[in-house]
């Protein structure tokens, strides 16, 4: 008899469907270790579908439900299906939570901010949770504390650097009681995605398209050319350090001016009209770094309890400059990695590796289920 390891899915996007679609291709697999995921409900922004009789979701519906969400946008008829905006009362919590009256974890797949709230209220019934979504780990105190109160019961390796192991190889460090000194990191997939492409003369607009395409964007890029997205980034590495700061005590270089931003433009309006407007200075800032035998870079820095985000001009040999594509690279400075860091270096972004980082986790916490 496999253990069953019961699942709800918040978000059903670009990586909860990979998710998905991870979870079916590796049946074999998990059945060879005596494990079974079994999804007993798929949640997006405006419906929950769970199994009938409170039974899993079998992988026919779940392959059904990221055609229908691919192609319209809709969850299809299939299980049961609920209004998702009952999703904030602690009823439905409850009844969301606990199915069938056995342990669960809940995957947050969404980019929402106010889902932070009903993750705190999952967390307090002990529940396992992980977290792709870097706003829970962001917001309050209130809600951070509630959810980091879960301890190995919660995983968020996703949130920084996509499937990288960044969280594990921190944990390892703080519970063996090394002390880190400094971490410095190329944390964005887009903006490094960006940053390389714009050596080779491509329009910045183009790329940041190409970077949308390519799944390596927020669903508003302007949470990544914005640095807001590199702050989490760094800030929940300051947290996981036990650093009591919030999202505004970091220092953060926008890319774009105050008149495109998203209470002036919606997202779309933005990516067909707003960002050409930056092509331009951001060609000459590119040009001027290369004739100081410079890249560009966009890095985070977290040292002495303070976090800062922002443009970095790198030499073009050092291992900031020589970064391509969507990879990340963190450098850690501790007592016992204090003059030559320690490096964890790839690929930072992407639907598949997102995900496939998610299910890892998920796994992770096969201890908890009988
Ligand atoms: N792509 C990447 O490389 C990486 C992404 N991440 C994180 O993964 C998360 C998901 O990204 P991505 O899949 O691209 O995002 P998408 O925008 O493609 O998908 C988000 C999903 O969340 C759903 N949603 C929004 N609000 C709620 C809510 N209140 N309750 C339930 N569901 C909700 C949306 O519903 P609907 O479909 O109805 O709109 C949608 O299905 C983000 O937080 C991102 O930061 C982390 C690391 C890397
Ligand atoms: N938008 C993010 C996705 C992962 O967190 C990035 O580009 O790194």
């Amino acid at each position: 008899m496999a253990r069953k390891i019961q699942l709800t899915l918040l978000g059903c996007g670009g990586v909860g469907r990979q998710l998905l679609r991870h979870i079916v291709s590796t049946r074999k697999l998990h059945e060879d270790q005596g494990l079974r995921v079994a999804v007993m409900a798929v949640v997006d922004s405006k419906s929950i579908v769970l199994g009938e009789k409170n039974e899993e979701l079998d992988d026919t519906a779940l392959l059904e439900i990221c055609l229908a969400k691919e192609k319209n946008n809709q969850m299809p008829e299939t299980g049961k299906t609920f209004l998702s905006t009952i999703l904030m009362d602690d009823h439905a919590t409850f009844f969301l939570v606990y199915p069938t009256g056995r342990p669960l974890v809940v995957a947050d797949c969404t980019a929402s901010e106010k889902i932070g709230q009903a993750l705190a209220e999952i967390a307090d019934l002990n529940c396992c949770i992980v977290l792709a979504n870097k706003k829970p780990l962001t917001s309050s105190f209130n809600v951070y504390d509630r959810i980091a109160a879960l301890n190995r019961r919660y995983r968020c390796e996703s949130t920084v650097g996509a499937a990288l192991p960044v969280i594990a190889t921190l944990n390892r460090l703080l519970n063996s009681g090394d002390s880190i000194k400094k971490i410095v990191g190329a944390l964005s997939g887009t903006l490094g995605f960006v940053m390389s492409r714009l050596e080779y003369g491509e329009s910045f607009s183009d790329i940041v398209r190409q970077a949308k395409e390519l799944g390596y964007t927020e669903p508003d890029p302007r949470d990544d050319l914005g640095g807001m997205d590199v702050a989490r980034k760094a800030l929940i590495m300051a947290r996981l350090m036990g650093w009591r700061i919030n999202l505004e005590d970091v220092e953060v270089e926008c890319l774009y001016p105050p008149s495109l931003a998203p209470k002036l433009m919606s997202t779309m309006q933005f990516l067909k009209e707003g960002l050409a407007e930056l092509d331009l200075p951001m060609r000459n800032r590119v040009k001027e770094a290369a004739a100081r035998g410079c890249v560009l870079r966009y890095v985070a820095t977290i040292e002495n309890f303070h976090c800062k985000v922002g443009i970095v001009e790198q030499p073009q040999q050092s291992a900031l400059g020589q970064l391509h594509g969507s990879d990340n690279l963190v450098e850690i400075f501790t007592r016992c990695y204090s003059t030559s860091p320690l490096v964890i270096k790839g690929a930072g972004a992407g639907n598949d590796t997102t995900a496939a980082g998610v299910l890892a986790d998920v796994l992770d916490l096969q201890d908890y289920f009988g």
